[in-house]
C-alpha cells in the first residue's frame, strides 16, 4: 500500500494535509462512491486552487479539530441512532478521512452507530432510506456477465471485499439487499481497527432473490422480488462471482458474510481463493480468544468444561469447533474434546436419534441421551450442568432469570457469553447477567452494553465480536499475499487476541483487551496471522519471512491507512509536483499553463499500486 502515487497539501504551519489523488479522480469520473475528502475544508487555499474546489467551499481552512468538534455536535444533535447512522454515512462518503479521523477518536462511542446495534435497524430500513450508492450489487439476472458488473466498480485497485447475500443479516432474518449495510460497516470497520485503505475495499451484495415475503411485496424495497434462488443455482452464481473478483483482483481477500448456510462455500473456496467465513470462522476466533482467558480465571480444567451452546448454527458450530481445537491442544483426544459440547437449536438438544440432522450440526450430535429428548434450555441445563452458557440462536432473552441463577448456583464462576445481535436478540442483557449469577459470571455479549455499576465497582463487560479478529485476519492475508486463509491462521488471530491484554486488562479481569486499542491489537493479530501463513507456507510476500517480530510489527504498522498521518508521507511529493507542473508558490488554477488548462499531473492516476 505504498501512496507514492497520491499527492497531497499542507498549509504551511504544519497544520491539515489532505490526499487530493481521489479527488482529482472523482472530478475526472463523477464517481459518487466515497471519495477521499474532494471538497475537505481542510484543504489549503493553494490546493482548492489547484483542484478548481476553490470558491467551492466556504473560506476559512479549518484545523482537524474545528473539524472534529464539529462532527461531533452534528452528531450530538441528531436524536435517534439511525439519525446519527445517516449522519456518519454521509460523512464517509463526502470526507473519508475526516469520517475515520473521527472515527479513531471516539471509536468506543462510534462503533456501536455505525455497527451493531445500529447498522440492524439500517439494514432493516435500507430500502426506505436509501440515499446513496455505497457498495456494489450483484444480481441473480447478471449471471453470465458478472465480470462486466464487476468492472464498473470505479476504483482500480481492491485489496478486501465483504460479501453477503443478505440472507440472514445479525440476528434479524433474510434482508435481501438491505444487507448491505453489513460489508459496508464491515470495511469501516476494517479500516478503523486494521487500518486497510478505504479506498481499496469493496462492500459487495448479491441479489438472488429473497425469501421475505414482507420485502417482496413492499413496494420501496429495492432488491429484485423473486423467491430465493436455489442452492444449486447459488453455488453456481457463487463461482462465477469467485472467478470474476479474482480476475479483477487478483490478490483479492474475500469475506463471506451473514449467509443463512455458508458452510457449503467455505468447504468448497477456501483453498482454491483467499477466502474465510467471518461468523464461522471470525466467530470461532474472537470467542476462543476471549474464552482462553475466562479459563485463566475460572481454574476450570478443559476436561471438567460443560458447555451448553443455544444456537446450532454457522456461529454456534464455528465457535463448537475452535473451543474443540483448544480442547485438543491442551491434552484431551478430539472425542473426549467433543464431549465437552451440548448444542440446542429450535429443536431442543441435538442429539444423534432425533431425526435427520442438518450437516454441520452432525459432529456434535450427542449419543449419550440414552434415548431422551430435551426440548427446552431449562431442561437441558438441568440435565448437562454446564460450567458454559453461549447464546447464538438470535433469541433475546432466552437466558432467562432463573437460568442464569442456576448457572450461578452451579459454578463459582460461570461463564456466560450471549452472542447474538443486535442488542435485541441478545440472549440476556449484561446487566441481568450480573444481577442474576450476583456479579460471579465471566461475560461477553456480541453487541456493545453500557458499564454498570454494581456493589461498589464499576463492571466493565467484555464485547465478543467478530470485529476484534476479522480486521487482523484480513490484513494479515493481504500483507502476507497469503494464497489461502488457513486454519492455523486463524487459530493464531484467537491466540494473539487473547494474550493482547494489558496487565491492567489482566488484572480487572478483563477477557478482551479495551476497544479504544484496537488498532494496536490489530497489529498483534495481523502479525499472528502472518506467521501462521508462513508456517503454512500460503504466503508470497516471501520477504517477511526472515524479519523480527519488532521488524514486522513495523512493517504491519506502516502499511496501515492513517487518516492522521495519511498525508504527512506525500506532502513532500506534492511540493516537488507544484514545482514541476506550476512554478512555486502555486498559482491559481486555471492558469496554470497561460492556455486556461491544467497541465497534466503524473502520479495522480489511480491503478499503479
Ligand atoms: N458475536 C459475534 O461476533 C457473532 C458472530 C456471528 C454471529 N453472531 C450472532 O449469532 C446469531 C446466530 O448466527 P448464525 O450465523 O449462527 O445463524 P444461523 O441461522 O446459522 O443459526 C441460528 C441457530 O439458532 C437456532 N435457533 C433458532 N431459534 C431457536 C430457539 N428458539 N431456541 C434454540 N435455538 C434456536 C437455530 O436452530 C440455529 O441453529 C445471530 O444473532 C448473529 O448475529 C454473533
Ligand atoms: O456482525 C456482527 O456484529 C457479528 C457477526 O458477524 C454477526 O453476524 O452477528
Ligand atoms: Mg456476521
Amino acid at each position: 500500500m505504498s501512496h507514492s502515487r497520491n499527492v497531497s497539501t499542507a498549509s504551511k504551519s504544519g497544520g491539515p494535509q489532505v490526499n487530493i489523488k481521489a479527488a482529482h479522480h472523482h472530478a475526472a469520473s463523477h464517481n459518487p462512491l466515497p471519495a477521499a475528502a474532494d471538497y475537505d475544508t481542510a484543504l489549503s487555499i493553494e490546493a482548492r486552487k489547484y483542484l478548481k474546489t476553490y470558491g467551492l467551499t466556504p473560506p476559512a481552512v479549518d484545523t482537524y479539530e474545528k473539524q472534529n468538534k464539529r462532527a461531533l455536535a452534528i452528531l450530538d444533535s441528531r436524536k435517534t441512532p439511525i439519525e446519527k447512522y445517516q449522519y456518519l454515512s454521509i460523512l464517509r462518503s463526502t470526507n473519508v478521512h475526516l469520517f475515520y479521523r473521527l472515527l479513531a477518536q471516539n471509536v468506543k462511542e462510534l462503533t456501536p452507530l455505525i455497527y451493531t446495534p445500529t447498522v440492524g435497524e439500517a439494514c432493516q430500513r435500507w430500502s426506505e432510506l436509501y440515499t446513496q450508492p455505497e457498495g456494489l450489487y450483484l444480481s441473480f439476472e447478471d449471471k453470465g456477465h458478472l465480470h462486466s458488473v464487476i468492472q464498473n466498480w470505479p476504483h482500480h485497485n481492491v485489496d478486501i471485499t465483504v460479501v453477503t447475500d443478505g440472507s440472514r443479516i445479525l440476528g434479524l432474518g433474510d434482508l435481501g439487499i438491505n444487507g448491505m449495510g453489513i460489508p459496508v460497516g464491515k470495511l469501516s470497520l476494517y479500516t478503523a481497527c486494521a487500518g486497510i485503505d478505504p479506498m481499496r475495499t469493496l462492500p459487495l451484495t448479491l441479489d438472488l432473490g429473497t425469501s421475505n415475503e414482507a420485502f417482496r411485496n413492499d413496494p420501496l424495497y429495492m432488491g429484485s422480488r423473486r423467491e430465493k434462488v436455489t442452492a444449486e443455482e447459488e453455488k453456481d452464481f457463487l463461482d462465477e462471482m469467485m472467478a470474476a473478483l479474482t480476475e479483477r483482483w487478483p490478490g483479492i481477500v474475500i469475506q463471506y458474510e451473514d449467509f443463512k448456510n455458508p458452510f457449503p462455500s467455505l468447504e468448497r473456496y477456501q483453498e482454491t481463493y483467499t477466502m474465510f467465513n467471518d461468523d464461522i470462522q471470525g466467530t470461532g476466533a474472537v470467542i476462543l480468544g476471549g474464552f482462553i482467558n475466562g479459563v485463566k480465571q475460572s481454574r476450570v480444567a478443559p476436561k471438567d468444561q460443560r458447555a451448553v451452546f443455544l444456537g446450532a448454527g454457522s456461529a454456534g458450530v464455528g465457535v463448537a469447533k475452535q473451543l474443540t481445537e483448544f480442547f485438543m491442544k491442551e491434552g484431551l483426544s478430539e472425542e473426549e474434546a467433543k464431549k465437552r459440547f451440548w448444542l440446542v437449536d429450535s429443536q431442543g438438544l441435538v442429539t444423534s436419534d432425533r431425526g435427520k440432522l442438518a450437516e454441520h450440526k452432525v459432529y456434535f450430535a450427542r449419543d449419550d441421551n440414552e434415548g431422551k429428548q430435551y426440548k427446552s434450555l431449562e431442561e437441558v441445563v438441568e440435565y448437562v450442568k454446564p460450567t458454559i452458557l453461549m447464546g447464538l440462536s438470535t433469541i433475546g432473552g432466552a437466558f432467562t432469570p432463573h437460568i442464569l441463577t442456576r448457572m450461578a448456583e452451579l459454578n463459582d464462576k460461570p461463564v456466560i457469553f450471549p452472542l447474538s445481535n443486535p442488542s435485541s436478540k441478545s440472549e440476556c442483557t449484561f446487566e441481568d447477567a450480573i444481577k442474576y449469577t450476583k456479579g460471579k459470571c465471566l461475560f461477553a455479549s456480541g453487541s456493545p452494553f453500557p458499564t454498570l455499576h454494581f456493589e461498589g465497582t464499576d463492571l466493565v463487560p467484555g464485547q465478543g465480536n467478530n470485529m476484534y479478529v476479522f480486521p487482523g485476519i484480513g490484513l494479515g492475508a493481504i500483507l502476507s499475499k497469503a494464497v489461502s486463509v488457513t486454519q492455523n491462521m486463524i487459530y493464531a488471530s484467537a491466540e494473539a487476541l487473547s494474550t493482547s491484554l494489558l496487565p491492567e486488562e489482566v488484572k480487572a479481569n478483563w477477557l478482551y483487551p479495551d476497544i479504544r486499542r484496537i488498532r494496536e491489537v490489530s497489529v498483534e493479530v495481523t502479525r499472528g496471522v502472518i506467521r501462521a501463513a508462513q508456517a503454512d507456507k500460503v504466503d508470497r510476500e516471501l520477504a517477511l519471512r526472515n524479519i523480527s517480530d519488532e521488524e514486522l510489527d513495523e512493517f504491519i504498522r506502516n502499511r496501515m491507512y492513517d487518516p492522521y498521518t495519511e498525508h504527512d508521507k506525500v506532502n513532500a511529493e506534492l511540493k516537488d509536483l507544484a514545482q514541476h507542473v506550476m512554478g512555486s508558490p502555486m498559482s491559481p488554477a486555471g492558469q496554470a499553463n497561460g492556455n486556461g488548462k491544467m497541465a497534466s499531473r503524473p502520479g495522480t492516476a489511480e491503478g499503479s499500486k
